[in-house]
This record gives structure tokens, sequence and C-alpha cells, in this order.
């Protein structure tokens, strides 16, 4: 797991530290971190005992902003100068923070306009104009620099964010792009929402001593390698798990077949489809390893699909009383008992969480984490509440994050094949934390590494090819560099 925090979270856990070390120099810890981020981005293969005169001839442009992030950015300029690094400083919002500002001009750093920056050559660029305390969007000096760089393959190194994003959420409006960010203490939402994780480039992790003790937990693509079930070599279908689709309508057969592909695309040792008959024709014709007749499973899948029938209820108790962990996604949400067996997924969105909550969804919107904390309360289930960040909150009041995901999947149908998906989970034996996480974790992947309008069904269509490079074997870190890239 990843922790990420807020801007505000991230301020208290500051505020703490000072308590408990008064006259701390934070900033000269995070300038350092930032130092030697820039000297091993300079550096690159160069060898760094015969590179003094080499040093001397490496141009570095620090863009500072008047904050503490500008000061983080000018007491780096201050240490690459005074060990030989050529450094101009740019006070990007005309003035600069004063003691960082004093400390880059006695070290000898130059100073340089915004404008007269563009016709010089540099090295590596040194973004430190916004961070936390930075408003959406910059500056149109700073965004001609940003193309000018981009332009001249400069890469940009950004101090905690690149400026432009907004610290607590994956929005864009017009930002820099950074090819490495140095952050402190805890990733940031920026560093792992889509868009804006795109960039951030490379996020390394700067320890400064400050602990964010309310940090939340996000799974990574190594947890989603490590959560993913892979068949051993005693394997059977029904070790594997086989999953119940109890999905779809004669109305809506479309959500019987998209659960139906999630489930098999993902790795079930069997699928079995008990809908309607109009969704097992429909699934016959597109899946022909299918069983469309009743049996034992090891998880249901039911909900999706269903559309607005008298009898749901009835179906969803019939489910429920199988004594196996049951996915229970849209129609059947709104027909829940007060309690659910152990062991089951809910995977509301965020309106159809507030039905079950007997709130608006304007409540939800407003606070997701702690509206999906109460549905797992309130049902004494896990839910996943579904959206551009997908919680996952267990009925002992425990929330993490699944892997964030593009925009992309936000379309009708997605929901579908994403319950299909984590009923094969359930059914290979993951608990309903884990199928939550790894399930939602799997269709973000698949469409950051498929950008584009994909359908849910050309989506599922990928997920083994992405299935299959995540649990390849390979050395410690691999999964993440390759999906990093
Ligand atoms: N909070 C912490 O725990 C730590 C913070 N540090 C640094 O301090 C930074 C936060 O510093 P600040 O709170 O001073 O905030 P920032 O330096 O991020 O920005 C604040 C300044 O920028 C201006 N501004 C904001 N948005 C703007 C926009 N879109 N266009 C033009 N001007 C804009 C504000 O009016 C203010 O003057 C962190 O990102 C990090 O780099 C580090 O020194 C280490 C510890
Ligand atoms: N802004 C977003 N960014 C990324 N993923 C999203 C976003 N909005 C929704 N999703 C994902 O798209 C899927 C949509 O599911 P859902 O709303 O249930 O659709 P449907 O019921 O039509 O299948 C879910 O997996 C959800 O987490």
């Amino acid at each position: 797991m990843t922790t990420v925090c807020t801007a505000e979270q991230m301020r208290t856990a500051e505020r703490a530290f000072f308590d408990a070390h008064p006259g701390a120099d934070l900033m000269a810890v995070a300038a350092h971190a930032v130092a030697t981020t820039a000297v091993t981005m300079l550096l690159g293969d160069e060898p760094l005992e015969e590179s003094a005169e080499w040093i001397a001839q490496q141009r570095v442009l620090v863009m500072a902003g008047r904050g503490n992030n500008g000061a983080d950015g000018l007491f780096a300029a201050a240490e690459l100068c005074r060990d030989g690094w050529v450094v101009d400083v740019c006070p990007v919002l005309g003035s600069l923070h004063e003691a960082g500002a004093g400390a880059a001009q006695e070290a000898g750093c130059g100073e340089v306009s915004p404008v007269d920056a563009l016709d010089r050559h540099y090295d590596l660029a040194i973004d430190a104009v916004l961070g936390i305390g930075g408003r959406p969007s910059i500056p149109d000096s700073l965004a001609r620099l940003d193309e000018a760089l981009a332009g001249a393959d400069t890469p940009v190194l950004a101090v905690d964010l690149p400026s432009g994003l907004s610290a607590d959420s994956g929005e864009v409006v017009r930002c820099v792009h950074a090819r490495t960010t140095v952050t402190f203490a805890s990733r940031k939402w920026c560093h792992l929402a889509r868009p804006a994780a795109a960039c951030c480039g490379r996020v390394i992790l700067a320890d400064i001593g400050v602990a964010v003790p309310d940090a939340d937990q996000v799974a990574s693509v190594t947890d989603l390698a490590d959560l993913w079930p892979v068949p051993g070599p005693a394997s059977d279908k029904y070790s594997r798990g086989v999953v119940g689709c109890d999905t779809g309508s004669s109305q809506y057969p479309g959500a019987g077949v998209l659960g139906v592909l999630g489930a098999l695309r993902s790795g079930a040792g069997m699928v079995r489809c008990v809908g309607p008959d109009a969704v097992r024709q429909h699934v016959m014709d597109r899946t022909p390893s299918v069983v469309c007749a009743a049996g034992r499973v090891q998880a249901w899948v039911v909900g999706s699909g269903w559309g607005d029938d008298a009898g749901n209820a009835a179906r969803l108790d019939r489910r429920l009383a199988d004594g196996v962990p049951v996915v229970v996604d849209a129609d059947a949400l709104a027909v829940l008992p007060r309690r659910i067996p152990e062991g089951c997924l809910l995977t509301p969105h965020a309106g159809e969480l507030a039905r079950m909550l007997g709130i608006d969804r304007a409540e939800v919107e407003a606070d997701r984490r702690g509206s999906c904390l109460a549905g797992a309360r309130m049902f004494g289930a896990t839910v996943l509440l579904k959206g551009s960040i997908q919680w996952v909150a267990t009925p002992d009041q425990q929330i993490s994050a699944a892997l964030p995901g593009p925009a992309w999947t936000a379309q009708a149908g997605s929901g579908d094949t994403l319950a299909g998906v984590c009923g094969t989970l359930l059914a290979a034996g993951l608990s309903a934390r884990d199928a939550g996480l790894a399930g939602a974790g799997l269709q973000a992947l698949a469409a950051i590494l498929s950008p584009g309008p994909w359908s849910p069904d050309q989506l599922a269509d990928r997920f083994p090819e992405v299935i299959g490079r995540l649990v390849a074997p390979g050395p410690v870190g691999a999964v993440e560099r390759e999906f990093s890239a």
C-alpha cells in the first residue's frame, strides 16, 4: 500500500511536528532532498568522481514562487550552486521567498526573467513555483516556460507537485509537466489520481521526518499483482472458483453479458450464467465456455441490469441464502436486507450509495470517503464506492482506495464488468475487501494501459493481457517499473 494525504492533513502533520520539535528546519531537509534528486537526474550515467569540470558546465533553472514551495527550490538552488552547478533562479510570480532568495544569491546563483529564460539552454529545470498551497492553473509566463522546456526536451523536476495541480484531486486545468516529482512525507492525491498523475512523472517520496498519521492507504500496482490469484500446478476449474452470474433481464440483457465477460476474462475457473433466457442466449453467442445451467458456485454476482422488478428482493434473498460470498450490484442495492451475510461485497456508485443511506447524492459526493464507511457500518458489509477515487470500506471501519484510473471507464456497463471481475476474485477466495481493491484496480490499470473510448466489453477483452503482464514472474520492483512507464 502507498500512503496518500490531503494538503490539510499534511499541514496538520507539519504543525504537530513543529510542536514536538520547536525550531527544527524542515525546509532545509526538504531542499536537500530536492537537490539530491536534481543531482541524480543531472548525472544520469555520468561517473561522479570525474565530473567536476563537467558539472561546472551544467545549467540548472530554478523556477520559484513566493511561498514555501519556492523556498524549497531556492534553498536547493543554493546547495546546487555551492556544489559547482550553474544555477539561474527565475522569479515566476514576481517576488521570491526572502530568506530563500538571500541564500540563493549568497551562494552565487544568477537571476533570469521568465522571458529571458525562454532563450537559454538548461540541462535541468526545477519547478518550485506552487506546491500544496497552489490554486489550480498557472500564469501564462509559466505555461510558456513549460512549453519551451518540453520543446527542448529539458527534464523538469517538480518540488512536491507540478505547479498548477491541486494537491487533493486528479483535476488538470493547466500545469507544469514534470519528468520527476519529489514529494515529502506522503504522496498527495494528485500524484495518483488521473489525469494529474500523468503530469507528475516518476514520484519520489522523501522522508523528511514528518509522520502523517491520518494518511490513507491506496493499493499500488505491486499490491494488485500480489493479490491476483494465479493458478498453481494442482489447480482445477473448481479450485480456481466457479462464479455464478444471476444478472441482466429481458429489458437489460447486455448487463448480464458484461458481467459474464468481466468474470471470464479475469480468470474464473468456470462461469455459470443463470440469468433469464434473453441473457443466456446472448452469453452463449459471445462466450461458448460459459455454462448456462444451475449448479454449485463459490461466489454470486447479482443485481446488474435487473431493472425495477417486483421480484428483485426475492431474487437477491435466494442468492444471499446460498452461503457463499455475493457481489451485490446496481438494482439489487435498492432491495438490501438490513444485514448482509459476512463476506459479501456491495458495489454502489454515488447515487446508489445515497439511496442505501437515505441521503442526497450531493451529500455522498461531498464526503465520498465518509459515506463509504457509513454504508459499510449500516449494512455490516464491505462497500466498494465506485467513481474517480474508488474507496473500499469494511464493516470494522477500515478504509483504503483502489489504484485510481482514468475517467475513460466512466461509461455505462463498466460497473457490470467490474461486478463480474469481483465475483471471480471472491470465488478464488479473496476477502471482500481484497476483491474490491483488486477488481477496481484491474479495471483502472486496463484503462491506463489502453486509454481511449474502449467500450466495457472491449476493455474486458484486454484484461487477460493486463493480468498476464501483471503476474509475470520478475525481480522485486519489476511490476511497478513495467507499469510506471
Ligand atoms: N507543509 C509541509 O509540511 C511542508 C511544506 N513544504 C513546502 O511548502 C509548500 C507549501 O508552501 P505554501 O503553503 O507557502 O504554499 P505554496 O508555496 O505552494 O504557494 C503559496 C503561494 O502561491 C500563491 N498562489 C497560489 N496559487 C497560485 C496561482 N495559481 N497563481 C499564482 N499564485 C498562486 C499564493 O497566493 C501564495 O503566495 C509545500 O508544497 C512544500 O514544497 C516543505 O518545506 C516541507 C514541509
Ligand atoms: N471519473 C471517473 N474516473 C475513473 N473511473 C470512473 C469514474 N467514474 C466512474 N468510474 C468507474 O466506472 C465504472 C462505472 O460504473 P457504474 O456507474 O456502475 O456503471 P454501470 O452501472 O453503467 O455499469 C466504475 O467502475 C467506476 O468506478
